[in-house]
C-alpha cells in the first residue's frame, strides 16, 4: 500500500550538529590518555524539538571505542565520551515517518589545538571547544 503524499509541498527543518569539548583536569584521568571530555549533538534551531519527526539517531564512533554504534531514541540526541584525539564520526537520522529514507551526516570531532611543543595555550585550555555546522532536512511531497 503506497503512502498518499501532498504534491508540491516542501518542508525544511534547519538543524545544527557538531561537538563541544573540554579538557579534563589531569588529576581526574590517572594513568589514562583521556585528555578530553566531548559531547556530540544534533539539535533543532530556536529550541525546535527534533523528536517530533526523528525516531532515533545512531552515532558511529571510531572503532576503538566500546560499543562504537550509540543509538539515542529520545531527545536530546547527543552522546558524551572521553578521549584523546580527533576523528570522523557519522550520525544517522531515522525518521518517525517510515517512508522517509534515513539521512547520514558526517562530523570531524574537534578538540583543543596543540602548540608545536605539545602544550595547549593558556588562553584556550580553559575554554570549551565548539565545532558545529548548520544543515537543513528537506522533505518534499510529505505524506
Ligand atoms: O585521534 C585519532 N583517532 C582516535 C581514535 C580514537 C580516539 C580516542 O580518543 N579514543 C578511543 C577511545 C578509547 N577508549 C578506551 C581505549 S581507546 C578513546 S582518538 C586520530 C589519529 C591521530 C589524529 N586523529
Amino acid at each position: 500500500m503506497s503512502t498518499k503524499r501532498t504534491k508540491g509541498v516542501t518542508i525544511v527543518y534547519p538543524i545544527v550538529y557538531g561537538n563541544t569539548a573540554s579538557l579534563l583536569p589531569q588529576k581526574k584521568v590517572p594513568d589514562s590518555d583521556h585528555t578530553h571530555k566531548w559531547t556530540v549533538t544534533v539539535k533543532g534551531i530556536n529550541g525546535q524539538d527534533l523528536g517530533h519527526f526523528i525516531k532515533k539517531v545512531t552515532f558511529k564512533l571510531h572503532e576503538t571505542y566500546s560499543n562504537p554504534q550509540r543509538v539515542v531514541e529520545h531527545p536530546p540526541f547527543e552522546i558524551t565520551e572521553t578521549g584523546w584525539g580527533e576523528f570522523e564520526l557519522s550520525i544517522k537520522l531515522q525518521f518517525i515517518e517510515g517512508s522517509e529514507k534515513p539521512v547520514t551526516l558526517y562530523h570531524n570531532l574537534r578538540l583543543h589545538s596543540y602548540e608545536d611543543d605539545g602544550s595547549i595555550s593558556t588562553s584556550s585550555k580553559n575554554k570549551p571547544v565548539q565545532s558545529f555546522q548548520y544543515d537543513e532536512l528537506v522533505f518534499t511531497d510529505p505524506p
